[in-house]
This record gives C-alpha cells, sequence and structure tokens, in this order.
C-alpha cells in the first residue's frame, strides 16, 4: 500500500511498501489511515466530550499505526485546532456568512480541521479544499460537500493576516478584549483575567523582551499558543544536572534551565526513556514548579529548628520529590498529604527513590484538618492549592474553551481554608509557601489578602527576595511581595507564590 502524502493529500505511489508503523510494520491488508480522519475523530470527540486532547490523542496514533510524518501531521492538527479554535470559527463564520450555531456540529469540526490547515499549515490550497471535502462526505454525508466546499474556497483565498484583519475589524474598538480574544483565540474573560494579573504583578514596564515591553498582552496571550517545552528537574543529592544530560541521547537538543539550578530543557526526549527518570532521581517538571518548590526551601524562618516539613496539597508528587530532596540535603523530614488516593500512590511513586527517612508519611486526608490536628508541629508548610489552573492553558489546549469565569471564585472558600490550615499547622517563626498554577487574582493575592486580614499571627514575607537569592537572573517584581511567574516572560508555567510566616 503506498504511503499517505498529506501535503497532497494523495497515496504517494512512488514509494511503495515505506508505510511502517512506529511500532513496526502495518498489516499488508490495513490502509493507511489518513492523518485528517484521525484529527477529525480526536477533535470531534474533545467538542463533544469530557475528553481530554493529551490522552486521546496517543491512542488514536497507536490504533492507526502511521508512520512517523502522518503522526506529526496529525498532532499538529488536532493541537493547533484546539488552540486557534477561537480564531478559527470567526472566520468559519466569516466565510459561511451564517453564525456557528446555524452550522452542524460534525460539518464544524470537519471546517476548523480545514481552516487551520489554510491559515497555520504549509498545506497547498487545492489539497485542503478537497481534502475537506472529502472528509466532510465520509463524516458528514455527501450533502454537506457543497457546503464545505464553498467555504473552504472562500477560506483559502485570503492569508491568515487577512482574515485576521476581517474578523478583528468587525468587533467594536470600545471592546479590546475581545478583540485580543479573537486574535489570539481566547475567551475574553480569560483575556481580562490575564492582563488584571499582568498589571498587578508588579514588573518594570522595561521588563522582558521587546515583544513583551511592546505589547505584553499580545506576547502573554501567544504564549499560551506555543506548544511547552519539556523541562526535567535533577532531583539534588540524588542525581546533578550533568549526570542527567550525559544520559540524553546522542542527537538530543537540550540546555539547563533558566532559573532552577536543577532544570534541563528538552526537544525531542521522551523523558520516561531515561533511565534517571526511570529510576526516580530526575522527573518531569516544569521550572515555575521547581521555583515555587525552591522559594519554600530557602524561604527565611526564624529559630534554629528546621526539621519538620508539609506538602500539605501533595498529589501527583513533582514538588514533594523536589522538596523532599532538599529536606533530605538538611537532614529534615517531608510529611505528604493528598486526600485522592490515586494521586497519593503517584506521589509515593515520586518519592520513591529518595533517602529512606526523608518522607515521613504521606496522609490521604483532607487538608483543612491538618492544622488542628498538627498545630504548631512544621517548620515549613507547601500549599499547592487546587485551583483553575488558568496558568498552564498551554498545555492542555482544550482547556480554554471548557473553563468558566465562576471556576476561578468557586474554589476560594477551600484555598482560604486551607491556607488557614497550613498557619495554623506552622510553628511560631515558620513559613507557610502559597501557591497556585493560576494568575487569577481571586484566587491568588485575593485569597492571601483575606487570610492576612482575618488573622494577627502572618505576615507577608519577601517571595521575591528569596527567589532573587536563588538566582538574580530571574525577571522579579520590583516591589517585594508575591511573585506571579508568566510564560511571556519566564517560560515557565504562570506559577503564584506566596511567603506567609507566622508570628
Ligand atoms: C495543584 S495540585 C498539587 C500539585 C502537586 N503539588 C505537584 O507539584 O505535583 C492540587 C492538589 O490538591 C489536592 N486537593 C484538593 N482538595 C484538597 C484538600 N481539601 N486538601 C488537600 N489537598 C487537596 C488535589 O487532589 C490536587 O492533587
Amino acid at each position: 500500500m503506498p504511503e499517505f502524502d498529506f501535503r497532497s493529500g494523495k497515496r504517494d505511489s512512488r514509494r511503495p511498501g515505506r508505510a511502517k508503523t512506529t511500532r513496526g510494520r502495518r498489516p499488508a491488508n490495513k490502509p493507511a489511515a489518513d492523518p485528517r480522519a484521525i484529527a477529525y475523530d480526536v477533535t470531534s470527540r474533545v467538542s463533544t466530550s469530557d475528553s481530554f486532547t493529551n490522552l486521546l490523542l496517543p491512542k488514536a496514533l497507536a490504533s492507526a499505526g502511521m508512520d512517523a510524518r502522518g503522526n506529526a501531521f496529525a498532532t499538529e492538527l488536532v493541537y493547533g485546532t484546539q488552540r486557534w479554535r477561537g480564531l478559527l470559527d470567526a472566520v468559519i463564520v466569516s466565510a459561511a456568512k451564517r453564525p456557528a450555531t446555524d452550522i452542524d456540529d460534525t460539518v464544524l469540526d470537519v471546517l476548523r480541521i480545514g481552516t487551520f490547515q489554510a491559515l497555520f499549515m504549509n498545506v497547498p490550497d487545492h489539497a485542503v479544499v478537497s481534502k475537506s471535502v472529502d472528509l466532510a462526505r465520509s463524516k458528514a454525508g455527501a450533502r454537506s460537500a457543497g457546503f464545505v466546499n464553498a467555504v473552504m474556497h472562500r477560506v483559502v483565498a485570503r492569508s491568515r493576516q487577512e482574515w485576521e484583519s476581517i474578523v478583528v475589524s468587525r468587533i467594536g474598538k470600545g471592546r479590546p478584549a475581545e478583540r485580543l480574544g479573537v486574535r489570539y483565540s481566547h475567551p475574553a474573560w480569560i483575556v481580562e483575567e490575564l492582563e488584571k494579573a499582568w498589571n498587578a504583578a508588579g514588573y518594570a514596564a522595561d521588563a522582558g523582551s521587546q515583544d513583551v515591553v511592546d505589547d505584553p498582552i499580545g506576547a502573554m496571550l501567544a504564549a499560551d499558543n506555543e506548544a511547552p517545552d519539556v523541562t526535567l528537574v535533577a532531583r539534588p543529592g540524588l542525581v546533578t544536572r550533568d549526570e542527567l544530560i550525559a544520559q540524553l541521547p546522542d542527537r538530543a537538543e537540550h540546555e539547563s534551565g533558566r532559573w532552577s539550578p536543577y532544570a534541563v530543557r528538552v526537544h525531542g526526549v521522551n523523558p520516561e526513556r531515561l533511565a534517571y527518570v526511570r529510576a526516580g532521581l530526575a522527573g518531569v517538571e516544569d521550572e515555575g514548579s521547581q521555583l515555587a518548590a525552591l522559594a519554600l526551601a530557602y524561604a527565611p524562618i526564624e529559630g534554629d529548628k528546621d526539621s519538620s516539613w508539609l506538602d500539605m496539597c501533595a498529589g501527583p508528587g513533582g514538588k514533594t520529590a523536589l522538596l523532599g530532596s532538599l529536606a533530605a540535603q538538611r537532614h529534615a523530614v517531608l510529611n505528604a498529604n493528598e486526600p485522592s488516593a490515586h494521586r497519593a500512590r503517584l506521589v509515593r511513586d515520586n518519592v520513591r527513590a529518595l533517602p529512606d527517612g526523608t518522607i515521613g508519611e504521606v496522609w490521604e486526608r483532607d487538608g483543612r484538618e491538618l492544622g488542628a490536628e498538627h498545630a504548631g508541629e512544621f517548620d515549613r508548610v507547601l500549599v499547592d492549592a487546587p485551583c483553575s489552573g488558568l496558568g498552564s492553558l498551554r498545555r492542555r489546549p482544550e482547556a480554554r474553551w471548557r473553563k468558566k469565569p465562576e471556576d476561578i471564585t468557586e474554589l476560594a472558600e477551600i484555598q482560604r481554608a486551607l491556607l488557614n490550615s497550613a498557619l495554623d499547622a506552622t510553628r511560631f517563626g515558620g513559613t507557610v509557601a502559597y501557591v497556585t498554577c493560576s494568575p487569577a487574582l481571586a484566587e491568588t493575592r485575593a485569597i492571601v489578602d483575606a487570610v492576612l486580614a482575618s488573622r494577627k499571627d502572618a505576615e507577608r514575607l519577601d517571595a521575591a527576595a528569596v527567589l532573587r537569592a536563588v538566582n538574580p537572573a530571574i525577571p522579579l517584581p520590583e516591589r517585594p511581595g508575591d511573585v506571579q511567574l508568566f510564560e511571556h516572560l519566564h517560560g515557565t508555567d504562570q506559577m503564584f507564590i506566596s511567603l506567609i510566616r507566622k508570628h
């Protein structure tokens, strides 16, 4: 069976018999899978159910048995179509001259996949149109073909830049969040939340690259549309960064992390294949998460005792493992807590390589109860609170379309209660780190402000100064206090880090 040529959309008869699967040869009697059809199937399931792209796609690719090019094409198509759905839909509505709600769901997904190829991928126009029509016929029936043909012909007639200006100019100048939302494919309410977080974060007007300085919100939204690097952590005392780098495959591109002394950024490497990762001496961990763990480990505490640490919301245990390796170097014991049994198992697995005695207990409790039960016991406590996850949209391409404004307020009560419980569990002079993977003010600063206003035994520390001491090159706010990391400034997930001392 000839191999599939995704650029022309035809079987390539010049290369017979080269259709290898990633796990071996495709059976001779099985036709080559069409990456567009795979992309459609995954996109449509993600659109119509709660499924996640990163779980569905690998399974779909494994059963399709395409070659590496087919897999790469389908992957780019699926992730790109999810990320850029907002802009794609605006273009489709304009080209179809009817609202998206008047277009059948199946046809809309076919048009999204076609429009992404037309505007973002190097696929010839004729292939985009004809393959979209074929896909429409096979998924939505012959009657949809004429409509898809007409819409796709209009879409390919203009460049992405032309379409961007057309669809943005249709939104009034008085609605800037909506205009940015269409241009960068984000819901307008998320644009507003991110903008408020940036304005409150306290960075100097000249922080970052020229792109960031000229247009911080545009740069921030654009960063959400980029696939993140894979970042590894070489857990201190277990393996060095050089040893980890030496284990990377010969041609693997890599660089030392920008901010954390334990980070290595890698490209084209499957971390699960690295022996140090399999053995738990290293792990996959974004640099923002590494900095959150380091902020707690290096926060000032009063008094000599520094032997008892707690990770209150630990699952799946990435920060637990880094904190644990730092605790081991100081002969401190780290207890962890995670109420979900499955995630608690992941915590135990993540810390398996730490020296005996480093991890005290892994409790499966509601963290809100630990403050009363372990009052004044711990020197350092991490609250990596459950949150909306608005700070890691780049990792889950469908997430921005599923989230709702109430997601950033509905956890406020539990976030406040967890922080209060953590402070109760901390000894006088000890320090709590309140961390979220969201920059939304309602679940970051507002939580810390509310808790500090409600008790007399806690004060905000200068988290920026602590991180400056970890690495003076980290861009940090000009004013003392909490640190909000940003993808477009730091290349990390958008972690919020506040340090609070009990006194
Ligand atoms: C942001 S995640 C923590 C990520 C983790 N620290 C890491 O780095 O791998 C938040 C965790 O809080 C847990 N959680 C939810 N409600 C909780 C509660 N009442 N008490 C303690 N943990 C809770 C969730 O199950 C989830 O695993």
